[in-house]
């Protein structure tokens, strides 16, 4: 029996002759499969392969959110940049960003943030969830910025769950974290990167530091409050929530910081939009759709833009309308018209439009009709009631022999409310300021 087995066993030569044979019809023939199969159709069937045993193997679900989606701000993306940050203690590895951004006030305590590739730990009715941000290179142009994406994952079986009930949850919780946010940011458009570029917003005129007058304030608060409270109204007379206010009147007049007022008042952020940066109105259709909801739109000096200032071909000569012709931006009348009141406007939820003129008369009539925008707001010159209030904030002081002299002054002269802040800053005395501030107002009245 024993003697059997061992003349049944190969020798060791042969094993080895076995060996060598397989090991070279192995090496020519995976030779042969790299050169008869395309290196595609192999990487095709190793990812297939992947997939499929990753798949079997894997228990978890990952949804992947990307910043933009169909060339707008994905706004699940952005609900989760502004809802992940209340969650850092949560936050897996070892590292955070930290980041000043009060100029103001370098005490300040820092802000922190998401580093890429860091995990952050959620849980949502018991379910185990887990962010991830990533940031890859985009190389469609040097100019571009890196694409940037969440992951989220959780186990397989709650994956309907988190469909239905906690992207809601995270985009609810996001907008509540929005209301209360204590800075605003100011976007300005950046045409080569196609984005808007964000930076913090710390201008402090507040409706109770701003001289107006005190109806103009008054109804102003109680129509900025309504609108923020209208969503319902707006919805069932089948209006886009926006609300336009076009504000008018010399430079230093107070129109830039009555945005700034309103946009403390609202907590909305603003996007300042330079209309000769635009190329043409598809372009302005772009950037509309790429702001967010609860914002100002701010377009500044109008009359100073093609489309909406009054025609005047009579007035120029040829060449000079030529030349302006070539610098003109190329956004038209009609676009304009469609952003603020047509199908486009309505892109976005709970958004102010404002306008800002020197010039109102140069404005495009069109412009001007009823509905288009809703408040017209003349900033106008110093009145006695302004400059008191100018006085109260800048000197502290309510009453002075002064006061009366110029105030008569103010009722027959022009003198912006810049003007007078400019030399209410003279001195902390009220007695030489308020001096200097009549020698000013005698020397406008020479002029
Ligand atoms: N009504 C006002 N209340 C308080 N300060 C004012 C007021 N108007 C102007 N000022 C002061 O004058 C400065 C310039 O005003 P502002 O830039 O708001 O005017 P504007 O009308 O927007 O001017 P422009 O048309 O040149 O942009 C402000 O920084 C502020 O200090």
């Amino acid at each position: 029996m024993a003697s059997s087995f061992f003349t049944k066993t190969p020798s060791l030569s042969a094993i080895f002759s076995i060996y060598t044979s397989l090991s070279a019809f192995t090496i020519l023939f995976r030779t042969l499969l790299h050169q008869i199969i395309p290196i595609q159709i192999r990487d095709f069937i190793i990812s297939k392969f992947t997939d499929y045993f990753s798949t079997y193997f894997n228990s978890n679900f990952t949804f992947i959110i990307e910043e933009q989606c169909d060339y707008v701000t994905n706004q699940t993306f952005r609900a989760a940049q502004v809802y992940l940050p209340t969650l850092l203690s949560r936050i897996s590895t070892g590292s955070l960003l930290v980041s000043s951004s009060n100029l103001k006030n370098p005490m300040a305590k820092p802000k922190f943030g998401i580093p890429v590739k860091a995990k952050i730990i959620d849980e949502f009715e018991g379910i185990h969830l887990e962010w991830t941000l990533f940031s890859a290179k985009d190389n469609t142009s040097y100019m571009s910025r890196p694409k940037r994406y969440f992951h989220l994952t959780c186990k397989k079986e709650f994956r309907d769950k988190i469909m239905s009930d906690y992207f809601a949850y995270i985009s609810k919780s996001s907008v509540k974290i929005l209301t209360q946010r204590d800075n605003l940011n100011i976007h300005t458009y950046i045409p080569e990167y196609k984005r808007w570029e964000p930076a913090i917003f710390q201008h402090h005129t507040t409706f109770e530091t701003l001289a107006i007058e005190p109806e103009l304030k008054n109804t102003l608060i109680r129509d900025l409050d309504s609108f923020a409270n209208g969503k319902d109204f707006f919805k069932t007379v089948g209006r886009a929530w926006k609300r336009g206010y076009l504000l008018y009147g010399p430079p230093g007049t107070g129109k830039s910081s009555l945005v700034a007022a309103i946009a403390n008042h609202m907590n909305y952020s603003i996007y300042d939009l330079q209309l000769q940066s635009v190329k043409d109105d598809a372009m302005l259709r772009q950037i509309l759709t790429l702001t967010e909801n609860r914002s100002i739109l701010l377009i500044e000096d109008l009359d100073c833009s093609s489309g909406a200032d009054a025609r005047k071909e009579d007035k120029e000569d040829d060449e000079n309308q030529t030349k302006k012709k070539k610098n003109d931006p190329k956004v038209t009348l009609s676009g304009l018209l469609n952003f603020v009141d047509g199908l486009w406007s309505s892109c976005v939820e709970e958004r102010i439009i404002i306008f800002t003129t020197n010039h109102k008369e140069k404005l495009d009539p069109a412009l001007l009709r009823p509905g288009r925008m809703d408040v017209h707001i003349l900033m106008d010159y110093c009145t006695p009631f302004v400059f008191k209030k100018l006085a109260a904030l800048y000197l502290e002081i309510e009453e002075h022999d002064m006061f009366e002299p110029i105030e008569k002054m103010l009722l027959v002269l022009k003198a912006t409310p810049a003007e007078i802040t400019e030399q209410l800053m003279v001195s902390k005395n009220p007695d030489v300021t308020l001096k200097g501030l009549i020698e000013f107002l005698k020397s406008k009245r020479i002029g």
